[in-house]
């Protein structure tokens, strides 16, 4: 028996409250455990995660009943769509039960792992090992902490992320879709989505081929011909992170006028003796001036914004909650007082901004306009932020006036972030669909992961690989199993979203030197997109906001345009190729 609009409407309306109960207990539950991690929160964080799969499934497949092909309402429509897919909830109890042991042991091996020196203490990730992959300068020291990472991670959960991915896939087809790959794209609304991202990717391959380039040289004037092939991949270990997937904190080896280097910013907060609240309230102060919410006092009692110093176990990876409470939302970080973990909370609070304005929506509507909106607000404001116009007016700098050169400098520092993000953010999820749609066999999941690092990243890896390793799982997000493509195609819409802002704001002159701090008419422009959640398609959204229906890479070319003729330039004076024609780092015979 199909149920006609009028049934539909309430139907949708009795979903709300029991809603919002449900998933709220559930955040509850979670958040407890990953904020303590022990077996009793673990086991409260079990049964209610079974109650809201329970629920979900209840509401969605009751959905399912509805033929809403005559219905008037676009909103009953989408909102019963919505509720139709379930994810992970379709599972029958046991393999429901058996899948959150399965993701609750990968995460929690990736979030207590440490890493033990030969005699002494034991070291984990955050804050330790990412701190050596960032400032160490010795190849065998980052080789160790390198290896000894993934030996302590990857190796532990590659028997594990087989089941996930059967399982995974089995969930997906209980939602109609062939695998969970094709569940994770369905959420970008979509029928052009790996066409969309193929060309935005090669749209922007000569940005990232120039800065490869360009950095292969400075390591290799670094660390020497031993260690760097000038025709070849770089070795994974040395681009000043636990994964190669930004490369801002190698700036000191890559800068371009090194007789002008930037001040170290880190060092300022240091001095001033910031602490990592201040650091919160920096954002909020910023997201304020611009009109929109500030952090509600709830946020301040509930956030975990440290890393607990009574030895508790948490997961320490930063991320921003909502509670399905109005004002309850929060976020969790072991911050350290450093520059690259300001700008991080920028882009979380980015995220606690979107919950604040969506609250009043429909649970159903919660949630960003796409994954990859939720991603690029945060980090279009950390845009401005990172600015030298505003860390001068916020007294993180002290030199007034950056010449051409130190412009350059500044330039090359946020492409060591941005544009080396473009090939791993891009990757990741390229190699997850190829497991879920069984092109890439549990046999050679490394030797794949590798070969998607070389493809896409011209990386290889310092030392020699098997399939007793588990690369990949050396990544927070493929444990945690959160999808990753979301940050690729944040990182062009955030430059979309900068130019709109940047013009609604009164900008005028190049796009890097932008700063929308203080904009009402910027903010306001935010904030009407940020009211929407995920009541329309993120296309009418995009068009509301920039005039443009689809995602484009033009912004974020424009932004970069005057460090690729310096790049172009320096490479060709070098005599550098753009590329790597060798396939493999030195050591390999
Ligand atoms: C870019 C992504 N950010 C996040 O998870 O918050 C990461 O850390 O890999
Ligand atoms: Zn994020």
């Amino acid at each position: 028996a199909f149920y006609n609009e009028t049934q539909a409407k309430l139907f949708l309306k009795f979903y709300e409250q029991p809603a919002r109960i449900v998933f709220n207990e559930f955040m509850e539950a979670t958040w407890n455990y990953v904020t303590n991690i022990t077996k009793r929160n673990r086991k409260n964080m079990f049964q209610k995660e079974v109650e809201k799969s329970q629920f979900m499934l209840y509401f969605g497949s009751r959905a399912r009943l509805f033929k809403t092909d005559h219905f008037q309402n676009p909103d009953v429509k989408r909102m019963l769509s919505k509720l139709q897919n379930i994810d992970k909830s379709a599972l029958p109890t046991e393999d429901l039960q058996k899948y959150n042991r399965l993701l609750t042991y990968m995460e929690t091996t990736y979030s207590t792992a440490e890493v033990c020196l030969d005699e002494g203490p034991c070291i984990p990730l955050e804050p330790d090992l990412e701190e050596i992959m960032a400032t160490s300068r010795d190849e065998k020291e980052l080789l160790w902490a390198w290896q000894r990472w993934r030996d302590a991670v990857g190796r532990q959960i590659r028997p594990v992320f087989e089941h996930y991915v059967q399982l995974s896939n089995k969930a997906a087809q209980y939602n109609g879709y062939k695998d969970m790959g094709a569940l994770w794209r369905a959420k970008y609304e979509s029928n052009t989505l790996e066409e969309d991202l193929k060309r935005l990717f090669d749209e922007l391959q000569p940005l990232y081929l120039n800065l490869h380039a360009y950095v292969r040289r400075s390591l290799f004037r670094y660390y020497g011909p031993e260690v760097i092939n000038l025709r070849g991949p770089i070795p994974a270990h040395l681009l000043g992170n636990m994964w190669a997937q930004s490369w801002d904190n190698i700036l000191d080896i890559a800068l371009p006028y090194p007789k002008k280097p930037p001040e170290d910013v880190t060092k300022i907060m240091k001095n001033q003796h910031w602490k990592p609240e201040k650091m919160f309230q920096e954002a909020n102060i910023f997201i304020t001036s611009l009109g929109l919410l500030p952090a509600p006092s709830e946020f301040w009692v509930k956030s975990m914004l440290e890393k607990p110093a009574d030895g508790r176990e948490v997961e320490c990876h930063a991320s921003a909650w909502k509670f399905y409470r109005g004002n309850d939302v929060r976020i969790k970080k072991c911050t350290e007082v450093t520059i690259e973990d300001l700008l991080s909370i920028f882009h979380q609070m980015g995220h606690i901004q979107y919950y604040l304005q969506f609250q009043n929506l429909s649970v159903i509507y919660q949630e960003g306009a796409s994954p990859a909106f939720e991603e690029a607000v945060g980090s279009v404001i950390t845009l401005s932020a990172s600015s030298h116009k505003h860390l001068l007016s916020r007294g993180l700098l002290s030199q007034q006036h950056q010449d051409s050169e130190e412009e350059v400098n500044f330039l090359l520092g946020i492409a060591l972030e941005k544009i080396a993000f473009i090939p791993f953010s891009y990757l990741v999820d390229v190699f997850r669909w190829k497991v879920f749609d069984g092109t890439i066999t549990k046999s050679i999941y490394n030797q794949e992961w590798w070969n998607l690092r070389l493809k896409y990243q011209g990386l290889c890896p310092p030392v020699t690989r098997s399939e007793e390793d588990f690369d990949p799982g050396a990544k927070f997000h493929i444990p945690a199993s959160v999808p990753y493509v979301r940050y690729f195609l944040s990182l062009v819409l955030q430059f979309q979203f900068h130019e709109a802002l940047c013009r609604a704001s009164g900008h005028a002159g190049p796009l890097h030197r932008c700063d929308i701090y203080n904009s009402k008419v910027a903010g306001k422009m935010l904030g009407d997109v940020l009211k929407l959640g995920s009541s329309r398609p993120w296309q009418e959204v995009l068009k509301e906001m920039t005039g443009q229906s689809n995602i484009s890479a033009k912004s974020f070319l424009s932004y970069f345009k005057p460090l690729l003729h310096w790049l172009v330039n320096e490479n060709v004076k070098q005599g550098d190729i753009l590329g790597w024609l060798d396939y493999s780092c030195s050591f390999e015979e």
